[in-house]
């Protein structure tokens, strides 16, 4: 490990925001060479080679130029161990797919798999046929608090699980405008004239209404309750409020006579979800990103013996917790269950985003290719929790009809065994 023929090739689609932070994180790595990197931005690829210049490592191959410069990267000399893309949602399927076609064995992509159904299908179908894995880097599945309440789940404390709740609960309205310059707080431009996701992410709110980013919540909330790992999604309903934020937040910020101002969005500001699982259990998910409200995702883990919510930051367990009918701190709960990945690891988590859970997630998919062994979160996880967006819109153009899940895993479900986190090695 660490010689330069054996560290592991990857190559970089996306070096925007997110894809430098993945950047970093590889750069930081002993085991890793960056080989090529990927955009179509040059102030994206020039801050990212900043960083690499900063790091002393040597400087990748770059490809540029065109939106199907990835595809030359794809056909690089020398091959690659793996491809990580961090573009925007449009974009994942056909660079999956590419990648897999291209006989890369493990790619790796930022939250939501595809757009429509189809592409999900699309994308399983790909990997099937290419026997190779693809990894969705759903970071919040690493959060501290969030693999402590793993643990206790999977060590009995709450009881069998009855219900649970997540979300993404962020107002990005400074992320889906700007001023084409700065990323936060000022301008309320997007599209062409618009930097980082206001270029791409708000076109969604505007011909959308559905939930549009529900990994950060489901993810979790699977790896409780081991959805296509003896459990599966059955059935959805979604419903919309009426779409008021964004309108007002370009008002607010440009004026009545903003070109923007005549936008009509089509997200509504909050889109609550339901969904309904073999196993019996009921879950919430809840979009809501467009109205002033600080950060949650809203979580909360119940069961027959107890209960977790983090927004009160509260536990309570039935015959254990202090006194009856009353929550605990959740902080004592979550330090004497701390995850064993985190207590292994949490030095290396230092600096990491995202209060460090950014690091495990490419930890793991970096010890799965050396270990050449399927990666611990795998197409069907990616499939299943992404089709929630579609699925939604279904049901919400339906008139909150109830659809059906697709089943992936072809009833695979049925016999799959939980992988996720089983130790502390990744
Ligand atoms: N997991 C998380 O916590 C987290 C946080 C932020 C973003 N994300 C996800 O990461 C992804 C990227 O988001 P971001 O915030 O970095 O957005 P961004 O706009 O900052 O970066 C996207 C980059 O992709 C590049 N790009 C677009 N089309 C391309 C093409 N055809 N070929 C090559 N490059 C292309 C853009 O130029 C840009 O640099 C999204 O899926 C987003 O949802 C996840």
């Amino acid at each position: 490990q660490g010689a330069a023929d054996t560290k592991l090739k990857i190559a970089i689609i996306g070096v925007g925001l997110r894809g430098q932070n993945h950047l970093d994180l590889l750069l930081n790595r002993n085991d890793v060479d960056v080989v090529a990197i990927c955009d179509i931005d040059e102030r994206m690829l020039s801050m990212a080679k900043e960083a690499i210049t900063k790091s002393g490592k040597k400087m990748p191959e770059v490809y540029t130029g065109s939106t199907e410069a990835w595809k030359k990267l794809l056909e690089r000399k020398g091959g690659l161990d793996g491809v990580l893309i961090a573009t925007p949602w449009e974009w994942h399927k056909p660079m999956i797919i590419g990648s897999l076609e291209a006989g890369i064995k493990y790619v790796a992509t930022e939250v939501i798999l595809g757009i429509t159904l189809q592409d999900h299908w699309d994308v399983v179908k790909a990997a099937e046929k290419h026997n190779a894995h693809v990894m969705m880097l759903e970071n919040v599945c690493y959060r501290r608090d969030v693999m402590a309440v793993l643990n206790m789940v999977r060590q009995g404390l709450f009881g069998e699980l009855i219900h649970l709740q997540g979300g993404y609960q962020h107002d990005l309205r400074e992320v889906k405008f700007n001023d084409g310059v700065n990323p936060y707080g000022h301008g309320v431009e997007f599209g062409e004239k618009g930097f980082s996701e206001a270029r791409w992410r708000t076109e969604h709110s505007v011909h959308r209404n559905g939930d549009l980013y529900p990994t950060h919540g489901i993810g979790p909330i699977a790896q409780y309750i081991n959805i296509n790992r003896g459990n599966r999604f059955l059935t959805l309903n979604s419903f919309s409020t009426k779409a008021r934020g964004l309108h007002n937040h370009i008002v607010k910020g440009g004026g009545e006579n903003h070109p923007n101002a005549r936008v009509n969005f089509k997200l509504g500001d909050i889109v609550t979800t339901q969904i309904n699982c073999a196993g019996g259990e009921t879950i919430l998910l809840q979009h809501d990103t467009n109205l002033p409200r600080p950060y949650s995702l809203g979580f909360r883990v119940q069961g027959t013996n107890g209960i977790w919510m983090d927004v009160n930051k509260g536990i309570y367990i039935e015959g254990q917790s202090a006194k009856p009918h009353q929550w605990d701190d959740a902080k004592v709960w979550l330090d004497k269950y701390d995850h064993p990945l985190w207590a292994k690891w949490s030095k290396e988590t230092a600096g990491a985003g995202h209060g460090g859970m950014d690091f495990f997630v490419i930890h793991s998919f970096i010890e799965s290719i050396k270990r050449k062994v399927p990666t611990p979160m795998d197409v069907y996880d990616a499939a299943a929790w992404s089709a929630i967006t579609p699925l939604s819109e279904k049901s919400i153009e339906l008139g909150n009809e109830t659809v059906e899940f697709p089943d992936f895993t072809g009833g695979q479900w049925m016999y799959r065994k939980p992988v996720f986190a089983l130790t502390n090695e990744f």
